[in-house]
């Protein structure tokens, strides 16, 4: 476990809503190129622990953060530059949330924004940006047509082709396959494989085999309390807290 690059530090972490404190005293370290999954009871956190690593909680009325998280060792709750942060650290949502626009333009969008304005140079990112997201050929004879013409499952890649095409580090899911079936579940589950040869991603799941199947590492919360994390081979096998084995077979949540 040593020998991996730590790519988020998280220390002491408290986040209240209001005088409601849905995260208490996190810590965890999330390695560079790996899947890491966050597990547990719905209403235990991990939405609002997943979102604090972009700063996605800024967006709601009062929230308190106390403790530090570092992305390659820099505090993102220091920075100025939270777009800069949101490039760095991508987010691909749990219900398919394509733009109303063709598929080019879904994924062109964040470039355009950021000034790229040559076709050959957008051309070339959405290309890529679909493929890494293994929906190019399924895609690439219609990109001037609406993406909400495609299945939900094509429109979950869509997303994480639009998140590629930022060329983030890190890329954040929330229960990204569970409003998907099981064939486009199996299909972004495989990309998420892939994904993570060049990505660090953190992924919330409800479903406890997904875990097991696409990470590395787990992190199981309960009550705002991460009460267990290792090796998902390790915790699925020889969980080390009576409540982690509970869980994960299914005596509660
Ligand atoms: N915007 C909000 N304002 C106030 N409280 C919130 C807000 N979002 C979440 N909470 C509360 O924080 C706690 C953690 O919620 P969170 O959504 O992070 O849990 P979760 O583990 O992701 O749940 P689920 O699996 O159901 O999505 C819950 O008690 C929830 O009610």
């Amino acid at each position: 476990m040593s020998l991996d690059n730590v790519k988020l530090s998280i220390k002491n972490l408290d986040l209240f809503y209001g005088e409601n404190q849905a995260l208490k005293d996190i810590n965890i370290d999330i390695k560079e190129n790996k899947v890491t999954a966050l597990i547990g009871p719905s209403g235990c956190g991990k939405s609002t622990f997943l979102r604090t690593l972009n700063r996605m909680n800024d967006l709601i009325e009062n929230v308190t953060i106390k403790g530090k998280i570092e992305v390659d060792g820099e505090d993102i709750y220091q920075t100025e530059d939270v777009i800069k942060l949101r490039t760095k650290v991508g987010m691909v949502f749990q219900k398919p949330n394509p733009f109303p626009m063709s598929i080019y333009d879904n994924i062109a969008y964040g470039p355009r924004i950021h000034g790229i304005r040559d076709k050959k140079t957008l051309d070339k990112i959405v290309e890529e940006s679909l493929r890494g997201a293994a929906i190019w050929d399924e895609v690439k004879d219609r990109l001037k047509t609406s993406a909400l013409g495609l299945s939900g499952g094509q429109q979950q890649r869509i997303c994480i082709a639009r998140a590629i095409a930022m060329k983030p580090e890190v890329i954040l899911m929330d229960e990204p396959t569970s409003a998907l079936d099981p064939i486009s579940t199996s299909k972004v589950e495989e990309l998420i494989e892939e994904l993570k040869k060049d990505y660090t991603i953190v992924i919330v799941t409800h479903n406890m085999q997904q875990a097991a199947r696409i990470s590395d590492d787990t992190a199981f919360f309960l009550n705002g309390v991460l009460v267990e994390y290792s090796e998902t081979k390790d915790m699925f096998t020889a969980p080390q807290d009576k409540r982690t084995e509970d869980y994960i077979t299914g005596r509660f949540g």
